[in-house]
């Protein structure tokens, strides 16, 4: 038997299939999708069997060593997958297929071997048997050192019958979760303690008796609870060989200390019925489609989701449901664990390594049918997709910004038209691209217009902060901010203030010769933090004191600029003195928790005032919360982007649509300095359609998406002269291969021109269509390869970028 595998060493000679043969131990053992050690040149790496077959055009092959899995951890769909990603990605094979998997299958990790359930013993076959009579868990090396070739295959049957599982052990202590049980030896040994006890030892007694009701194990902590006793006691009885002690694993459940209420479907709204209706025949007819949902804030477009996946399960398959940063909206996630219950896996950057891996395992084994997550999710080990969502889908956090540089809405199409499935993409401000293509019919538009139950879209004003200058107001507050806050505050009701932390953060700079503190590895100014009173580099980590006098002209007069949450916390509190205010930002949501915490407290009515940055723009549904107030619109309006309106607006608009979502109607204001610009005014009258047509406009004229595609070549190296060198000849290369029609930009800087004391500069493509671009773009890759191996040079290639810098 022949194996083709793809071999963890990421560059790109080795970035094709490679033959080996499985030697006669092994065989039988070895699928497509499974992990493998295979010997590479004088090393030994790991890799992912591709195909297997039975012949091989060359003649001497080597032996792969070893079999890390005993089911495949990739299915067949997804060794497809991970090849389209190399094409439209630009990726390595071994990347992509890295990518798909949680970070536990990539550490280091012990494996083991479990019996499922102890009924089951006597279905193993009696060699296998053997090794479980007195155990429950046998490491694999074990298995592995026994010397039995047959033990092996026949574990793996018990594993295909559900017998046996396979669980991989992360190796690291923070995140292995194990807790200590007391379970009774025997009930014989109860009942005979209990005739023996002292008439005194009444705890003891208590604790016999508990378990001559309940024999289960139980943790020693909710004994202690349950019988009131202490810790001594349960020792001495474990002393007197009457009960047990041990540790077991637990699955960790980040929400396992959280009830959730059932919620039953609500009747559809008009509007509701009229787009699931569509969404409904595609499921139930396996039509292959892509809807965009257009729906203004508190449309309902959450309950089409919930039940749009509530039929996905009816028929029997299963839903993935994407999120932005989903540790970011606890609200969310709780909608979904409400209406399906343990059926939900969540997925998002806030787990730990373990709490990861339990997840994608409950995905894996089938367990759950429905997951929440991020980004990342989109690559859920399901068999039978029947659905996938994308819930705010404008958002660039869909976009990974590192090597495969995808975007999950491409990779949810491309599942999607695998198993020949629906894909809901929903956004109260769809990002251009989408939405020019529902125009254009690529994508089935459904439009929700107005908000549930009739109630209105906020009120929304528009304050030029210069006129407040003019008329004498220095405050941080516009005259109609400040009035609409006083009476919140005087009415019992909630704000929101929500500031800009993009472009916003707070510099250090001195009054006197105007020299401003930056970092000596890149080129971009340093960050004052308060809590730690220092300075800190935002791209490479750098951290300095906070200089007491200027390092220019040594004046003493060095000071921090800007305007953080903090300050605008202490600026609240010397305005409206007693008003409760939450903060939520970065500084304040680190600890794990923390930010569902503060959203607590605030839905609980603990606070008047909510402030925060982008982490309270969208999600929040909140129905005392009628003012939101916005400190400074503009600041992110004048980012080197070509996306910087279209993320104005559409901040804007989410932020705005916090304010008088229930019974009480809301206001916003928003302040500014350019009032006149449409990605502002327009947030006035929520006219998404307006917006668009305005920057379409604009885009057509600058030749940008949605009307041509773009890709960036950035290069780095930590010599000025190489880096601009190599960018000439890219740069001249490109021109030459592609056609006319193609606009090709550089070579220039980037934005920030070096980061980390390496130099940045790039080219940019501006095309429609270049049938040969990866192609070309590969052929850099491949001829700039012996360099970039050596890791001085790096050339990358972002073939849809969303951050610009
Ligand atoms: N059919 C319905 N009947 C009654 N209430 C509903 C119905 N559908 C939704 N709602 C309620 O309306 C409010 C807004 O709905 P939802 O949060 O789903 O809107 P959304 O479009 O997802 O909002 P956003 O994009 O602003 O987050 C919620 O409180 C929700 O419970
Ligand atoms: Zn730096
Ligand atoms: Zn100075």
């Amino acid at each position: 038997m022949i194996v083709q595998v793809v071999v963890d060493v990421p560059t790109g000679g080795t970035d094709r299939l490679f033959d080996y043969k499985v030697p006669t131990h092994l065989q039988g053992m070895v699928e497509s999708g499974m992990r493998v050690i295979v010997p590479f040149g004088p090393r030994k790496v790991q890799g992912f069997v591709i195909h297997t077959s039975n012949e091989s055009d060359l003649a001497k092959l080597k032996e792969i060593d070893e079999v890390l899995d005993v089911t495949p951890v990739l299915t067949n769909e997804l060794l497809e997958l991970g090849d389209w990603l190399t094409t439209n990605a630009l990726c390595f094979k071994i990347t992509a297929y890295q990518s798909m998997l949680p970070a536990a299958l990539k550490a280091k990790y012990k494996k083991e071997v479990m019996l499922t359930n102890h009924e089951y013993l006597q279905e193993l076959p009696i060699e296998v048997r053997e090794w479980f009579k007195h155990r429950k868990v046998v490491d694999w090396e074990e298995l592995i050192t026994s010397g039995d070739k047959q033990l092996l295959v026949l574990v793996k049957k018990g594993v295909t019958q559900g017998l046996l599982e396979v669980i991989h052990k992360v190796n690291d202590k923070v995140t292995q979760k194990t807790i200590r049980v007391v379970e009774p030896v025997s009930v014989n040994s109860l009942t005979n303690q209990l005739h023996q006890l002292d008439n005194r030892a009444l705890k003891q007694k208590r604790v016999i008796e508990y378990f001559l009701d309940n024999p289960e194990p139980i943790s020693v902590s909710a004994l202690m609870e349950q019988t009131d006793t202490t810790r001594s006691t349960i020792k001495s009885l474990v002393d007197k060989l009457v009960l047990t002690e041990k540790e077991v694993e637990v699955m960790r459940d980040p929400y396992v200390n959280r009830r959730f209420k059932k919620t039953e479907p609500l009747p559809l709204t008009a509007h509701q019925q009229d787009v699931i209706t569509p969404i409904f025949h595609s499921l139930i007819e396996h039509q292959h489609q892509t809807f965009l949902i257009h729906g203004v804030t508190g449309s309902g477009k959450t309950e089409v989701y919930l039940q749009s996946i509530a039929k996905a399960l009816e028929i029997g398959k299963e839903a993935i449901v994407l999120v932005p940063e989903i540790s970011l909206t606890p609200q969310m996630v709780q909608r979904f664990k409400e209406r399906f219950g343990s059926l939900v896996a969540v997925l998002h950057s806030g787990l730990s390594t373990g709490e990861k891996y339990d997840e994608w395992r409950k995905i894996h084994h089938g367990r759950v049918k429905v997951v929440v997550g991020a980004r990342s999710a989109i690559f859920a080990p399901f068999r039978n997709i029947g659905i996938i969502i994308i819930d705010e889908e404008h958002e660039a956090t869909y976009k990974q910004e590192e090597n495969p540089r995808y975007h999950a809405r491409d990779v949810a199409i491309q599942r999607a038209s695998y198993y020949q499935c629906p894909v809901i993409l929903g956004s109260a401000t769809p990002s251009l691209e989408t939405y020019a293509r529902a125009k254009k019919g690529v994508y089935q538009l459904l439009e929700m217009l107005t908000r549930v139950n009739q109630v209105t879209l906020p009120a929304v004003e528009i304050i030029d902060m210069r006129e407040e200058l003019k008329t004498g107001n220095r405050s941080m507050f516009s005259k109609a901010l400040h009035e609409k806050l006083s009476d919140r505050l005087a009415r019992g009701e909630q704000s929101v203030l929500f500031l800009n932390r993009r472009g916003y953060s707070t510099f250090v700079m001195c009054r006197d010769c105007g020299y401003v503190a930056q970092c000596p590895h890149c080129d971009i100014s340093l960050t004052y933090h308060q809590t730690s009173r220092s300075l800190k580099c935002h791209y490479c980590g750098h951290q300095e004191r906070m200089p007491q006098t200027c390092s220019s002209c040594n004046s003493e007069h060095i000071r921090f600029f800007g305007s953080g949450t903090q300050k605008v916390e202490e600026e609240v509190a010397k305005v409206f003195p007693g008003a409760r205010v939450i903060r939520m930002d970065v500084d304040t949501t680190r600890k794990k928790g923390a930010h569902e915490r503060l959203l607590t407290q605030f839905a609980e009515g603990k606070a008047d005032i909510l402030l925060g940055t982008q982490m309270i723009a969208k999600g929040l549904d909140f129905p005392n919360i009628t003012l939101v107030g916005v400190l400074a619109a503009d600041s992110m309006l004048h980012l080197p982007d070509f996306r910087a309106s279209e993320r104005t607006f559409q901040l804007l608009t989410q932020v705005s649509g916090r304010a008088g979502r229930h019974q009480l109607p809301g206001e916003v204001v928003i302040q500014t300095y350019t009032p006149e610009h449409y990605s502002i005014d327009l947030v006035k009258n929520h006219d998404f359609h307006a917006f668009f047509e305005k920057e379409m406009g604009v885009r057509r004229l600058q030749s940008y998406p949605p009307y041509y595609y773009i890709t960036v070549i950035q290069v780095s190296h930590p010599e000025i002269t190489k880096v601009i060198d190599v960018t000439e000849k890219i740069t001249a290369y490109v021109r030459r291969s592609l056609s006319d029609q193609s606009v090709v930009l550089g070579p220039v800087a980037s934005s920030i021109p070096r980061i980390k004391d390496r130099y940045r500069y790039q080219c940019m493509i501006k095309y429609k269509n270049e049938p040969r671009l990866v192609e070309i773009l590969k052929e850099i890759i491949e001829n700039y390869k012996k360099e970039t191996n050596q890791g001085t040079l790096q050339v990358s290639i972002d073939m849809n970028p969303y951050v610009l810098m």
